[in-house]
């Protein structure tokens, strides 16, 4: 059943999920990869429909796959799809030019997080819309970092209780992403980097377990035990 957007909602979410899953081994590109039978691009969309203040979803796909994209996500949610770019940064920036006037909450959440809680698109959300100009859900660091040299010798260990595990979905006001992605330069790893070199305050609110980033085949196993365990 193809879920219905909010058309009262404030929030627009971007979708970067043009990348290639290198990191997965070999296949379709890895928004398109099948967790229970279904794309995890599938999964993510579902999750973030279901988020009651989302208004607007654009995907930036694959280049060569935008129109099986719109296809697979035809009845899901009224999405827009856009060419992804060569790195994420680009493709949020194409997402971010395809959102229309109207929301001024816009948060980026990376498809390969495909069970993603709906509340945490809320949460997000929320503290936005209370006054921050950019949030970021976090999780503590439960392992020990150690600082290495080029020659993996340990340099030090790094006090892990100033550390945060940062991941999507990010929220910003839209003009103050607007401005982070018009100034931006070398491609950084999210977009709350991009804010933070304009000197935008970022704050944290608690992530999800839930909210793992598939990268590895590891976490594409895990998330199938997630889906089909309930957990
Ligand atoms: N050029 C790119 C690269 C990445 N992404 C998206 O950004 C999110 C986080 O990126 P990552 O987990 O690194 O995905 P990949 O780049 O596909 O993974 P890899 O680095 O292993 O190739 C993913 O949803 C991915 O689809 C994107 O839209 N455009
Ligand atoms: C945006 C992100 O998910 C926050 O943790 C992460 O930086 C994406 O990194 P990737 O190398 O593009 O997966």
């Amino acid at each position: 059943m193809t879920a219905q957007l909010n058309p009262r909602g404030d929030v627009a979410v971007l979708v970067p999920a043009a990348g290639a899953g290198v990191r997965l081994g070999p296949g379709a590109p890895k928004a398109l990869r099948l967790l229970g039978g279904e794309p995890l691009l599938v999964h993510a969309v579902r999750r973030i429909a279901a988020a009651p203040s989302v208004h607007t979803v654009v995907v930036a796909a694959p280049a060569a796959d935008v129109d099986a994209v719109r296809a697979l996500l035809a009845p899901v949610a009224p999405v827009t799809v856009v060419p992804g770019g060569a790195e994420r940064q680009a493709s949020v920036a194409a997402a971010l030019a395809a959102v229309p006037a109207g929301p001024e909450i816009v948060l980026v959440h990376d498809a390969a997080r495909a069970l993603t809680p709906p509340g945490l698109v809320e949460s997000v959300a929320a503290a936005v819309r209370s006054g921050h100009d950019a949030v970021i859900p976090v999780l503590p660091v439960v392992d020990t970092i150690k600082e290495v040299d080029a020659g993996e010798r340990v340099l030090g260990t790094v006090d892990r209780s100033a550390l945060r595990a940062v991941q999507t979905p990010q929220g910003f006001r839209r003009a103050v992403l607007a401005a982070a992605h018009a100034a931006a330069g070398d491609p950084l790893t999210d977009d709350a980097g991009l804010v933070e070199k304009q000197g935008v305050p970022v704050v944290c609110v608690p992530g999800s377990e839930h909210a793992l980033k598939i990268t590895r085949p590891f976490d594409l196993a895990l998330a199938e035990y997630l889906l089909t365990t309930g957990a």
